[in-house]
């Protein structure tokens, strides 16, 4: 089976970035070893601080965010890091060449139960006029990424990745501690009869997904004529990883609750890498109002309301948003 080096290769990656993406998951591979050991090595539970958006932080995502920024900051590669745990971004060296954005532990309330979580990066060129500490560089549109992607921490730890040619999943081997490429060029089905989103939320969503999700609802019987299965995995990670391998749209749409919150999940840290994922395998990445990876971000944090899968199903839903039907 071949190794994640000779595909990084076979796709043209630069030497830098390909020494980059495997520092990047030399952390991984630590943060799975600590996940895997789980109440044995104490890493269960939350903390008793909140990070810069107000959440607890549970042990795990202080941990995993620590080991990345360890690994990465004596690298050399990357100038700076900007992280869902840090408050600011975090230089590192001025002389490096690349950027990483990452949410360190996705799906943290699945820690406690043992169930899906995994770590989502996004690697883009720094550029040469920033200051290591300057935040502004991070503020570009997900088009830039030069790679982005995901490890996933389940029965075994997967990596999902794309250096803009298709979208490649490997398996980590535990007996050697390489990852192989187990599914090649992953291609989305274009049509799906599953759907994922939190309908506990659904009082507060907008009149086009109230509508879409009605007509899911409503089966055979409704307009769209067949019967839907819903899944909802309470980590992105885990609900992307199903739709990359089997289809399906993913949502977590605009919510009314908090204007100030457009959608619960963060651009740069969750809906640009998994964007470039998605479309690299076939799908499509969009706000409703919008192709994801053209968001001009305005803030590290930001949020933005995201709709993701199977191409027909997602064309499908944005038809709601135009007629506002
Ligand atoms: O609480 P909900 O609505 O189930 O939210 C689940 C969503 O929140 C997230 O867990 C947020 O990620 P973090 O665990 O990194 O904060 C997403 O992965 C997931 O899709
Ligand atoms: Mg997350
Ligand atoms: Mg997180």
């Amino acid at each position: 089976m071949k190794r994640l080096n000779s595909q990084l290769q076979h796709d043209g990656a630069p030497l830098e970035l390909i020494l980059l993406i495997r520092t990047l998951l030399a952390g991984c591979k630590e943060i799975s070893f600590r996940v895997s050991q789980g109440a044995l090595a104490g890493v269960l539970g939350s903390t008793l601080s909140e990070n810069v958006q107000g959440e607890t932080q549970k042990k795990l995502d202080v941990i995993s965010n620590q080991i990345l920024k360890d690994t990465l900051r004596d690298s050399g590669y990357v100038k700076a890091i900007s992280s869902e745990e840090e408050d600011t971004v975090v230089p590192c060296n001025p002389e490096g060449n690349y950027l990483v954005s990452f949410d360190p532990l996705d799906g943290s309330s699945n820690t406690e139960i043992n169930s899906l979580i995994g770590t989502i990066f996004s690697i883009t060129h720094a550029p040469q006029w920033m200051e290591a500490d300057d935040p502004s560089a991070f503020l570009q549109p997900g088009t830039q990424m030069v790679a982005a992607g995901y490890v996933l921490y389940g029965p075994s730890t997967m990596l999902a990745m794309t250096t803009g040619r298709g979208t490649h999943i490997y398996t980590l081997d535990k007996t050697h501690g390489g990852f192989l490429l187990t599914h090649p060029n992953v291609k989305v089905p274009e049509e799906t009869k599953e759907f994922a989103i939190n309908t506990s939320n659904e009082r507060h969503w907008e009149e086009p997904v109230k509508n879409y999700i009605g007509d899911l609802l409503a089966g055979t019987e409704g307009p769209r004529g067949k019967d839907y299965n819903m899944r909802w995995v309470a980590a992105m990670v885990g609900d992307i990883h199903r739709v990359l391998c089997r289809g399906g749209i993913f949502m977590y749409p605009f919510d009314k609750r908090n204007p100030s919150k457009p959608g619960k999940l963060r651009l740069l840290y969750e809906a640009n890498p998994m964007a470039f994922l998605m479309e690299q395998a076939g799908g499509l990445a969009n706000t409703g109002h919008g192709r994801i990876m053209e968001v001009m971000p305005k803030e590290i944090h930001q949020r933005v309301p995201t709709i993701l899968g199977s191409k027909e199903e997602v064309e499908t839903c944005l038809t709601y948003y135009q007629t506002d039907k």
